[in-house]
């Protein structure tokens, strides 16, 4: 391989996660980059970064630059710096917190007026987190087709606690940025298998079930 084919095919993108305190933006850059999930809430200070590989079709590598921004920076000096010459932007919302989507317009209007005077444009997409909690949503989801409508946002709905989608809503923002069409196999491949948390059934309930679970872990294709 040609030196030229070489560096064509390792392209660098900077993919910025913004959105409220606490909606899952570490999570999801964690799940993404190491394949790892902590319960624990550890606010993050300004800003972390992560880098991952991914290969598109058509042999194509790229690295991610995953910038992933404290929720509490919106409003002070640094966040357009950070935002600036973004390739893609991923507005984070928590779907059991209404106030953390309604709070997207000013995290939008800021990725906009921040990226007003660069060439690059990004590529946003509208990020629904913590669908395992689907029984406590308070977003309905189409409010959050709506907004992607309105806007011209990619839509995606992920769990940074099961690895639901959240490949896939990395690649598709990549792939969008390149230009390159997804098919859906490799949509299909891409959303991971998920396991649900391993429940201690005591022997009291166990006991009282008719079809005792014969294995703690199950697993959703
Ligand atoms: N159930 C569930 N909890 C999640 C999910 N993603 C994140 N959390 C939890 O939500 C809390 C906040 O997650 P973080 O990833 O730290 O949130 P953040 O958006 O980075 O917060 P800041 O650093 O303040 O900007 C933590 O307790 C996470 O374990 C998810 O998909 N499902």
């Amino acid at each position: 391989m040609s030196d030229s084919e070489e560096d064509s095919q390792d392209r660098q993108l900077k993919i910025v996660v913004v959105g409220d305190g606490a909606c899952g933006k570490s999570s999801l850059a964690t799940r993404f980059a190491q394949e790892a999930f902590g319960k624990q809430y550890k606010q993050t200070i300004g800003l972390d970064f992560f880098l991952k590989r991914i290969s598109l079709p058509g042999n194509l590598n790229v690295t991610l630059q995953v910038w992933d921004i404290g929720g509490q920076t919106l409003g002070g000096k640094m966040l357009d710096k950070y935002v600036y010459g973004a390739h893609g932007v991923l507005l984070v919302y928590d779907i059991t917190n209404f106030q953390s989507f309604e709070n997207l317009e000013d995290w939008f209007s800021m990725v906009k007026k921040a990226n007003e005077e660069s060439d690059v444009q990004p590529v946003i997409s509208l990020i629904g987190n913590k669908i395992d909690l689907e029984h406590m949503r308070t977003v309905k989801a189409d409010k959050h087709q709506r907004f992607c409508q309105e806007n011209g946002l990619i839509s995606q709905f992920v769990s940074a606690k099961t690895g639901d989608s959240v490949f896939l809503c990395f690649q598709k923002v990549a792939a969008e940025i390149l230009g390159v069409k997804l098919n859906k196999a490799e949509i299909e491949q891409s959303q991971r298998v998920v396991k649900a948390d391993i429940v201690n059934y005591s022997q009291d309930t166990v006991a009282r079930t008719v079809n005792p679970p014969r294995s703690s872990m199950c697993v959703v294709q």
